[in-house]
């Protein structure tokens, strides 16, 4: 199993730009070396900052496929959706000049389209090259949530993205699978607060069967490559 490395900020502004900073210059490797760059962004209340950080970035990203490890399966113009918050808040100034992969579509729910997802998806570079997990109070991570019906479907599945229906959070989902998630170059976990902290290091230390596992440490435990927390408080 690759190790991890924690990277622990002093204040949210400090750890917006470092991130940033981080994944311009795994994307910008990645451009040099395979002549583009895949990346997975999470939704949610953390990334706006490092979006807006990321977004003024010098490089080349006309080569760069944007999506997301989850969505919510509402309109791209909902209040919640996270390709409404990648849009207007990382795809502007330098980086609108970015591919970006829709997870949403005008079927009726997200298990009735997700095989057209799957489709899109195919776009990407394999594997991933940056992957940006949130992390919930739950210990999910993407949307792969404890106690959902579809969870260990999605830990095992060779798709690239499922269908889920979280037990407690609003919204149908398309979420990036496990296998997905794991093979990814670099998996970045980006969290701030005290709470996440301890919750983040509880589940790598704790010894229980696997279903029995917060998924934010069963996807760490499956990543195989370089894994990273970025953490302020
Ligand atoms: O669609 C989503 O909600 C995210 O992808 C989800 O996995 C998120 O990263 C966590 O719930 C943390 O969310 P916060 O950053 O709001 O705490």
């Amino acid at each position: 199993m690759s190790s991890l490395s924690w990277h622990e900020c002093s204040s949210k502004d400090e750890l917006d730009q470092q991130l940033a900073d981080f994944i311009a210059e795994q994307l910008s490797t990645a451009i040099a070396t395979r002549g583009q760059a895949g990346i997975a962004v999470s939704g949610g209340r953390t990334p706006a900052g490092m979006f807006k950080a990321l977004r003024v970035k010098e490089l080349d990203w006309s080569k760069v496929i944007v999506t997301l490890a989850d969505e919510r399966w509402v309109a791209p113009d909902h209040a919640d959706s996270n390709e409404r918050l990648t849009r207007e808040n990382l795809l502007q100034d330098k980086a609108a000049k970015a591919t970006f992969i829709s997870q949403v579509s005008n079927a009726s729910s997200a298990h009735e389209g997700q095989p057209s997802i799957e489709a899109r998806l195919a776009a990407l570079p394999s594997p991933l090259d940056v992957l940006i997990l949130g992390m919930g109070d739950d210990g999910h991570t993407a949307s792969l949530f404890p106690n959902a019906t579809e969870l260990e479907s999605a830990c095992v599945s060779s798709a690239l993205c499922a269908a889920v229906t979280p037990p407690a959070a609003p919204h149908q989902r398309i979420t990036l699978t496990l296998p997905t998630l794991a093979k990814a170059r670099s998996v970045i976990v980006h969290i701030t607060g005290e709470s996440k902290k301890a919750l983040l290091k509880a589940a790598l230390l704790e010894q229980k069967p696997l279903s029995e596992q917060y998924p934010i440490r069963r996807v760490l435990d499956k990543a195989e490559s370089a894994k990273h927390v970025f953490w302020a408080a």
